[in-house]
């Protein structure tokens, strides 16, 4: 599988582990930064993540920030993007079931790593349902 991880400076830490989960895991992962603790601000790295996602470089997208909102709304502004924020490993499976979401937004501050790692891998085994959901998915985008 390929994956694309973005973060800000409050995500960098989970997003270096994720990055080391994920390969470990056998899937290639491109990290789209940011590469410090340093403050930063989210949209520069959330855009290009977004973009290649888009252009279906990537299976999946994980964005980090502190709340996890910033970057996850960044991502948001792609028509062919739909990111949820998942602070829970059943919010991720809903997410993915229910809303075929590509990208997986983590809020760093407010979970553990442990957790962060628990939410990301039910987000990449877990499959879209369709059914009465292709429906709802299709009408999220704006015509
Ligand atoms: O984008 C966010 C909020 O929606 C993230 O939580 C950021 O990581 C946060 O705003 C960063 O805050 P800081 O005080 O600049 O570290």
């Amino acid at each position: 599988m390929k994956i694309a991880i973005a973060c800000d400076h409050a995500g960098f830490q989970y997003k270096n582990q994720l990055v080391e989960f994920f390969t470990q895991m056998g899937h290639e992962v491109k990290d789209f930064g940011c590469h410090s603790e340093d403050s930063m601000d989210y949209p520069d790295t959330a855009h290009p993540l977004a973009k290649a996602l888009e252009n279906k470089e990537f299976n999946f997208g994980f964005t980090i920030c502190g709340s996890g909102n910033g970057i996850t709304m960044t991502a948001n502004k792609y028509q062919g993007i739909r990111a949820a924020l998942c602070w829970t490993a059943e919010i991720a499976e809903l997410a993915r079931q229910h809303n075929n979401a590509n990208v997986c937004g983590l809020p760093a501050r407010f979970i553990s790593y442990e957790e962060a790692e628990a939410i990301a891998k039910t987000f990449i085994s877990t499959d879209f349902e369709g059914g009465r959901h292709q429906n709802r998915v299709d009408k999220i985008a704006v015509k």
